[in-house]
């Protein structure tokens, strides 16, 4: 059982890294762990332009630290995919530097107002993109009402993702943050223009998490936490070492008093612990000789992008997760703030 665990850079393929003061204050976790990352679009009002797009990264540029630790940290961009982004709009957002659009549909998560209402009003906009090889990026859940809650990423495949698939077949889609053992044997028999991401919070826990002890917000996230079958099933697909499969925190920051609140909003903060958390999830599985693929590898293929060079170096040591930490004039929780984890990634 080796005590240090040498990985190559690893990069977040997606991430939520807000604006203004809470994006100061979240960004140098993430620069520290990560050399680039996807970064979401939904903000307040969302990134729906090339344009919009280009000014945030200038944002985020200016948010890092100056040199040392993170200074060469790098954002690639997406944007908010809506029902009337215009297909002309992605030779613009590729000329800008964007990667992938993102799918949000209406209503399925945090700020998904302006999402889209039916995916076949996108499809020639979709087209444009499959043609200037841009990816599109899904948030894989329904929102009828009529389907429960903990079933919506599963009718999502049957629904959505197989149409849209027959219909662009070279359009390199990724299923973010998949939850349930029909979204991963769905990427696993697909071809090679299907991967998805993988969050930390969905291979350590199950639903019990949500409800342990009583109502539990910090482990409230979108798609919900499902059964334990579920999570066997994604700790498979990660630890099964194929190329489909990547990191992607999803770390989603919200004021802990909006988490500790009558209305929850969903999203969990993992940018702090990202990589010692997988470690983890890895270990307990057996399978901490497939982590660097995983957080190395496997994404930058998929996009078309250099692997990173460099290494970072996790070591067993245990150390206390802060409970709090600030969030511009707020204050943030991790998830599992005040727990000790077995793994620490070394300055
Ligand atoms: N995952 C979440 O629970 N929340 C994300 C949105 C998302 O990725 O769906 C957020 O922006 O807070
Ligand atoms: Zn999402
Ligand atoms: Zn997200």
């Amino acid at each position: 059982m080796s005590d240090t665990l040498t990985l190559t850079r690893p990069d977040d393929w997606h991430l939520h890294l807000r604006d203004e003061a809470a994006l100061k204050s979240v960004l140098p976790y993430t620069a520290r762990q990560f050399a680039r990352a996807i970064v979401m679009p939904n903000l307040r009002p969302p990134v729906t332009t090339a344009a919009q797009a280009a000014a945030y990264r200038e944002r985020i540029l200016a948010a890092l630290p100056e040199d040392g630790p993170g200074s060469d940290f790098q954002p690639l961009m997406t944007m908010y995919l809506t029902d009337n982004t215009p297909p002309d709009e992605i030779k613009r957002a590729k000329d800008a530097g964007v990667v992938a659009l993102k799918l949000y549909p209406a209503g399925a998560t945090t700020n998904s107002d302006a999402g889209v209402t039916d995916i076949r009003k996108t499809y020639a906009t979709l087209e444009a993109m499959q043609r200037e090889g841009l990816l599109f990026l899904v948030h894989g859940e329904v929102t009828d009402a009529d389907i429960d809650v903990f079933d919506r990423e599963a009718v999502f495949v049957d629904r959505v993702m197989t149409p849209l698939r027959a219909a662009m077949p070279e359009l390199k889609v990724v299923f973010e943050h998949i939850t349930t053992k029909e979204a991963a044997q769905y990427v696993t028999e697909a071809d090679r223009f299907t991967a998805a991401t993988i969050t930390p919070q969905h291979l350590l826990y199950n639903r019990n998490a949500l409800f342990t002890g009583g109502l539990r917000p910090h482990y409230y996230c979108l798609p919900v936490l499902k059964r334990e079958e579920h999570r066997q099933a994604l700790l498979k697909a990660a630890g099964s070492g194929s190329p489909k499969f990547f990191l992607g925190t999803d770390s989603a920051p919200h004021a802990a008093q909006l988490k500790e609140n009558s209305v929850c909003g969903a999203g969990c903060f993992t940018a702090l612990s990202a990589l010692e958390l997988y470690a983890e999830a890895f270990e307990a599985i057996g399978a901490l000789d497939k982590l660097d693929a995983f957080a190395g590898h496997h994404g930058p293929d998929f996009y078309g992008l250099p692997r990173n060079t460099g290494t970072v170096t996790l070591k067993r040591e245990p150390w206390t997760l802060p409970s709090a930490v600030p969030f511009g004039e707020a204050q943030l929780k991790p998830l599992r703030g005040g727990d000790t984890l077995n793994w620490k990634l070394m300055a």
